[in-house]
């Protein structure tokens, strides 16, 4: 295994021992590192016998949940959950994320909603003091295929940086989403300090997105690997490494 995989994989493992109990609904994030932890939560179910129901937040967790073996539910049946695990594409020191990296955010950001705590994993290259320090691929941003020209002109016209059509790499034109959305990946000037906060609810009011991959104030606690396999969290409270 490589040294990434090996800080994805220790966090992940992390984190389903420490937070994952019998008779819990678990929401299931979306990417590399949560393969991880749907491992783990599968051999402590079979090693174990917990109890668990995982609702999924993309196509590819919930292919996960059936490929282990998972006992799969849905928001409709269980509106309310006790934890989301999910990874992150950067984590800043108040533990806001930036996701959407793999294409995903509005189902997972409507998960990590409903559920009492959010926890987020992540090899440490993602741990950044603010957003855009280590991740420089921008912002995703989940928009109406039919919008997505004056969203992009909107965004650059406010914000400045430059938003642009994430396009396939295994199919001719744009990637499309889980949801049949199209996603834009807005580059902004990291070396601004932003309002994170702010910045979410307007894009979110922009007529056509349909949400961002901005987390802010989500995750109550977050779990960094390293490729020695040693495990830092931090919590925003905290704002220190235990
Ligand atoms: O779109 C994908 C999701 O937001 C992922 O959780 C995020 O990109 C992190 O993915 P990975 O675990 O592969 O670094």
């Amino acid at each position: 295994m490589d040294a990434v995989n090996a800080g994805k994989k220790a966090a992940a493992i992390r984190v389903v021992d420490e937070l994952v109990k019998t008779d819990q609904v678990l929401g299931i994030g979306s990417g590399s590192t949560i393969v991880f932890a749907v491992e783990h939560i599968a051999e402590r179910v079979k090693s174990e016998g917990l109890k668990l129901t995982c609702v999924p937040t993309s196509f590819q967790a919930r292919q996960l949940i059936l490929e282990h073996g998972l006992t799969l539910g849905d928001l409709e049946n269980f509106p309310k959950l006790d934890l989301a695990i999910d990874g992150a594409d950067e984590v800043d020191s108040e533990l806001n994320c930036i996701k959407g990296g793999g294409g995903c955010l509005a189902q997972e950001k409507v998960v990590a909603s409903c559920a009492k705590k959010f926890a987020v994993i992540a090899d440490d290259r993602k741990d950044s003091s603010h957003l855009g320090q280590n991740w420089h691929k921008g912002i995703p941003i989940e928009v109406l295929p039919f919008a997505y020209v004056p969203v992009m002109q909107k965004i650059k016209t406010t914000y400045g940086g430059v938003p642009a059509l994430r396009m396939a790499q295994s199919k001719a034109g744009p990637v499309v989403t889980d949801n049949g959305n199209f996603l834009l990946d807005w580059k902004f000037d990291a070396e601004k300090k932003w309002d994170w906060n702010l910045i979410n609810t307007e894009l979110n009011l922009i007529p056509g997105v349909v949400d961002t991959g901005l987390f802010i104030h989500m995750a109550f606690k977050a779990y960094f690997g390293t490729s020695q396999g040693s495990v830092s969290t931090r919590t925003p409270a905290s704002n220190g490494f235990h």
